[in-house]
């Protein structure tokens, strides 16, 4: 086993306390802030759900961002909220994830695997349910967390809340049996867990789950494995935040390196126990092929029609990633979005993005009726001026006006409201227009929306699925429609993909544009037709 085969990655101590202790203090902030507002909406006299309570819990929602919604419950259903108003329907609670000693009920964030689209935390007492936002509390932890995965979980149980950067099953499966050995005996305050990783490793070393320290399968992939843990705890909520401190590589290991890594485990005992491995053989070929078609120019774009519903006509299009690998393999957009945003891609795929749908597209972005090109990038693009100066290039390199491009923020967070706020009021002052894409997932909250001075809502297919049905979320899309009218920005409808779903929009809401396979699937630049 030569030393080039092994790299350990062992973290400043020092560092990650005091990033622990940082991201503890959020954390009490974003609980502490929805304990206040729980407590005083439990303590409001008006009757639950009526006009003056609804009234009340707008104001408190505008005053508090950590808070994207705040609900009235009535037998173990959402009667109410303020967003959303008085439900025809309740919306019956899922079961709860945890019940804290408080007898306050949380549900954890979820992630749905095939759309990646997550649903909020939730914590309840009483006839109050607060949405905690997942914008907010994501950026801030994935801030705090940017050099270092984590894992969120209650000291009370060891149930995990939510992992950060840490994507594996097997390692979270791995974390859990960690904080399950360790995790109970943790004392309050931001101090090291006495159990420690050694205990949860003696048991976990000799298991077929540290399949990756076995060699893989010779072809020289890269194997992480977590081998030392700090963690803190809040004084205040049952919430802990586990980090890794020591991260081994082996690269290139060729077939009996297993072997070695097993005995540098066994030497280094408790204080560099090795108690997991991380096999992410599926998301590495991704990132190796994403990387690949980045340098070979190898991905596409498709492009989708974008039309007005009562003249039909098609007013834009929206350009769509794709990525197929040389053996003929099309790997899923979503997937490849996920793998790009974990391994810091998106900058690149953004840049290539705009360069390549304006130089295949730009004919239909020039003459007497150019059409509009919604383009995805992430908020980190938005400020990042360099993307603005690589923009202002581009275009003027075809001639296209800016007028012509909209920029469809995909990224369902963000670190500083009021910073990319100025980033748009720049880009907008450049000609180009800022689309919201996904509204209803991610930047719902409507203190954020309000905050931002954008053209145009896209609402997410997830609503517009249930149009022309008596599902809860089909009435929420003409309360989306008023609120955009409220704000004086425009609405795209996403995911139309039926005739009935087309003639309600063009009942109801004639004025609005929108897009999906009713109107036109995505297509190669040869393949589109304006008219
Ligand atoms: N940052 C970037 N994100 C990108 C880029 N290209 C795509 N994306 C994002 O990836 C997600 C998945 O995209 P995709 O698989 O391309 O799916 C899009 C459409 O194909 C699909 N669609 C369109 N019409 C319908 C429909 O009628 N029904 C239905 N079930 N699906 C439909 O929806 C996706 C469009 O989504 P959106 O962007 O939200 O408008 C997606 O989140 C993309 O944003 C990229 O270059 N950069």
């Amino acid at each position: 086993l030569t030393a080039g085969q092994l790299v350990l990655v062992q973290m400043d101590r020092a560092d990650i306390r005091s990033e622990l202790a940082q991201m503890v203090s959020r954390m009490d902030d974003f609980t502490g802030t929805a304990t206040r507002v729980i407590l005083l909406s439990n303590e409001d006299q008006a009757p639950s759900c009526s006009d003056a309570d609804l009234a009340t819990l707008r104001n408190r929602l505008f005053d508090n961002p950590v808070i994207s919604d705040i609900a009235r419950r009535a037998d173990g259903a959402i009667v109410c909220t303020a967003m959303w108003g008085r439900l025809e329907t309740p919306m019956a609670l899922g079961p709860v994830t945890y019940q804290a000693p408080s007898g306050a009920d949380v549900w954890t964030a979820t992630r749905d695997a095939e759309t990646r689209r997550t649903s909020p935390d939730m914590i309840g007492f009483s006839r109050t349910v607060v949405y905690l936002s997942e914008t907010e509390i994501g950026s801030r932890v994935r801030d705090l967390a940017a050099r270092h995965p984590a894992v969120i979980y209650s000291r009370g149980t060891g149930q995990i809340f939510r992992t950060v950067r840490i994507a594996d099953a097997e390692v979270r499966r791995l974390l859990q049996s960690w904080v399950d050995v360790a995790g109970n005996d943790a004392s309050p305050g931001t101090d090291r867990g006495t159990g420690g990783p050694g205990m949860a490793f003696a048991g976990d070393i000799d298991r077929p789950a540290a399949a990756g320290m076995t060699g893989g399968d010779g072809r020289g992939e890269t194997t992480t494995v977590i081998a030392d843990v700090e963690r803190a705890c809040s004084r205040w909520f049952d919430v802990c935040i586990a980090m890794p401190s020591a991260m081994v590589s082996i690269l290139d290991q060729p077939p009996l390196v297993g072997a070695g890594i097993g005995l540098l485990g066994g030497m280094a005992g408790g204080g560099l126990g090795l108690f997991g491995a991380l096999r992410q053989r599926r998301g590495r070929s991704v990132e190796a092929e994403l990387r690949r078609a980045l340098a070979r120019g190898r991905l596409r774009l498709v492009y989708q029609p974008v039309v007005h519903v009562r003249t039909g006509r098609v007013i834009g299009a929206e350009a769509l990633l794709r990525l197929t690998t040389p053996s003929g393999r099309d790997i899923p957009t979503e997937q490849v979005i996920a793998v790009g945003e974990r391994v810091g891609l998106m900058g690149q795929i953004a840049r290539y993005a705009v360069r390549t749908a304006l130089a295949e597209f730009h004919p239909y972005l020039t003459g007497p009726s150019p059409l509009q090109l919604g383009i995805n990038v992430t908020v980190a693009d938005l400020i990042d001026p360099a993307f603005l100066t690589m923009l202002d290039a581009e275009t003027a390199r075809h001639g296209v006006s800016p007028d012509a491009v909209a920029l469809e923020i995909t990224e369902r967070s963000t670190t500083d409201y009021a910073r990319l706020a100025a980033a748009i009021t720049t880009i907008r002052s450049h000609g180009y227009h800022i689309h919201i894409d996904d509204f209803g997932t991610g930047y719902s909250g409507l203190a954020h929306l309000t905050q931002l001075p954008v053209d145009v809502i896209k609402i997410d297919r997830l609503f517009t699925s249930a149009i022309g049905t008596d599902a809860v979320s089909a009435s929420i899309v003409p309360q989306i429609f008023s609120m955009a009218a409220t704000l004086g920005v425009d609405v795209v409808v996403e995911g139309i993909e039926t005739e009935a779903q087309a003639l309600h929009l063009a009942m109801y809401h004639p004025d609005a544009c929108a897009q999906g396979w009713y109107y036109g699937a995505p297509v190669p630049v040869g393949e589109f037709r304006a008219g």
